[in-house]
């Protein structure tokens, strides 16, 4: 019978709770004021705690420290006010395994319990299991932030946290996301990748949640929504600010309640889904600006990493120009041995605005073109020769960065594909400061 700790100062809640624990059949201890908190953990060897997130003399993140530093293992499960959500968020950073927002229902809290418990039993069975490795198509890098981004994803990747990659774009997010699922307990389950910014309105709920047959016009058959293909897998919802309003809404009920309903069907079904995002924007300042719900960006962010750009890890050059010189060698059926000492000077210095993907299209088309042994420079592109260029990560100011922007286009005739070359920017994070200074006609 699994044994709970019930921390709660409100007795009479204490006593409701406990006793409906018990007749589902649970052994409940309670404790007021989480006072000796780690003898108790230590003589009595729970297999959870559900602790209030404010007692009268210690605060929740004070309680889940004492637990976790007797038995690092123990799933703590918080019980908050809405007004709580934030410290919450940051207990779960801290190694709470989630949090419940009271009133809840008894749905709720049993459900959070079977998958608290669920999650001990596996970790508890893991720890004889070795550690799994890396998948061969991550390469970890050496600089000191990429040791940083690779520790992280150790981290969390055998959790069930869910996970916000931020990062420019083609720094290798989606691969920092199929890696934390790959090093997942949900690795032998699906990875389902939602392009959020590809998918149009108004099929956007059908997309996620799916369909029955005749549910609108134009729903010829049954589809299976991203979260049910996902099911005991994981979900990676890529340019997440990029989701309408009304889809967040759907998509915040859909991971708090783990039910969804497709379009047309009155039935709901249970999905066990881990939710990884990906953004190239600053969503805290999407939240200020009423575009991106807050309770959602909290459900999406309950740990963050960050994917550093190029040129803020040059040290890795060397390392990733090798590995994509190996895979454009194979799939172009070539064998180029490496690069000239002027290529490497000119990568080292160039400041790759694509980040990797522009470096891996640079190294491939020089494969393509490169006759000898040896990718020399007279087949690299022009861009990497061109120096002093008015980059727009310059600009920290954004009316001055608004300004260029309307200038570049003004001056392109409002091609947008030569005015991201102008500016050195790929041609979606163009889009996307157009979206934010409200540019788009
Ligand atoms: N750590 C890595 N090891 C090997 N290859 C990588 C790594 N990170 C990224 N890449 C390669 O770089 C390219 C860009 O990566 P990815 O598509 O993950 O970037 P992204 O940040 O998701 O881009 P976007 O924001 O445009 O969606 C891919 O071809 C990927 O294979």
């Amino acid at each position: 019978m699994p044994k709970i700790l019930l921390i709660e100062d409100d007795v009479a809640f204490s006593k409701m709770l406990a006793s409906f624990l018990t007749k589902k059949g649970y052994l409940v201890s309670t404790d007021f004021n989480a006072r000796n908190i780690s003898r108790t953990i230590k003589e009595t060897g729970f297999d959870l705690v559900l602790t209030d997130m404010r007692l009268p003399e210690k605060d929740g993140i004070a309680v889940l420290d004492e637990i976790k530093a007797v038995d690092r293992q123990l799933p703590v499960v918080l019980m908050t006010g809405y007004a709580d959500v934030p410290t919450a968020v940051k207990a779960m950073k801290k190694g709470a395994f989630d949090y419940i927002s009271k009133p809840f229902r008894q749905d709720e809290v049993l459900s959070i319990i079977s998958r608290a418990l669920e999650q001990k039993s596996k970790l508890r069975a893991e720890e004889k299991l070795p550690a799994k490795k890396l998948p061969e198509t991550f390469v970890p890098g050496t600089s000191a932030e990429s040791l940083k981004l690779h520790e992280h994803i150790q981290l969390v990747a055998p959790t069930d946290m869910s996970v916000l990659i931020r990062g420019e774009s083609g720094t290798g997010k989606e691969v920092v996301a199929k890696t934390i699922h790959m090093l997942s307990n949900r690795s032998d389950r699906n990875f389902v990748a939602v392009d959020c910014g590809a998918i149009p309105k108004e099929i956007a709920a059908s997309e996620f949640f799916g369909h029955l047959k005749g549910a609108f016009t134009g729903a010829i058959d049954n589809k299976t929504g991203s979260f049910v293909a996902a099911d005991r897998g994981t979900i990676f919802l890529d340019e997440v600010g990029n989701l309408s309003y009304e889809i967040q809404v759907q998509l915040l009920r859909a991971l708090q309640e783990r039910k969804i309903k497709p379009i047309g069907s009155n039935e709901t079904i249970d999905v066990d889904v881990r939710v990884l995002a990906a953004t190239n924007e600053n969503l805290e300042e999407a939240v200020e600006k009423g575009h991106f719900r807050e309770d959602l960006f909290h459900r999406l962010n309950e740990f963050s990493v960050i994917v550093p750009g190029l040129c803020d890890r040059r040290q890795d050059i060397g390392i990733f120009a090798d590995h994509f010189l190996r895979s454009a060698n194979a799939s172009l059926g070539r064998n180029i041995k490496g690069f000239s000492p002027e290529v490497l000077q000119l990568f080292n210095e160039y400041r790759w605005p694509g980040n990797l993907r522009e470096l891996q299209n640079v190294i491939k088309r020089s494969v393509l073109l490169s006759r000898g042994e040896q990718i020399t420079k007279e087949v690299l592109p022009p861009v990497l020769f061109e120096k002093g260029k008015k980059v727009i990560k310059e600009l920290f100011n954004e009316e001055e960065e608004r300004r260029l922007i309307v200038e570049t286009l003004k001056q392109t005739g409002n091609n947008k594909s030569r005015a991201a070359q102008l500016l050195n920017i790929d041609r979606k994070t163009l889009y996307n400061k157009l979206k934010k200074y409200d540019l788009i006609s």
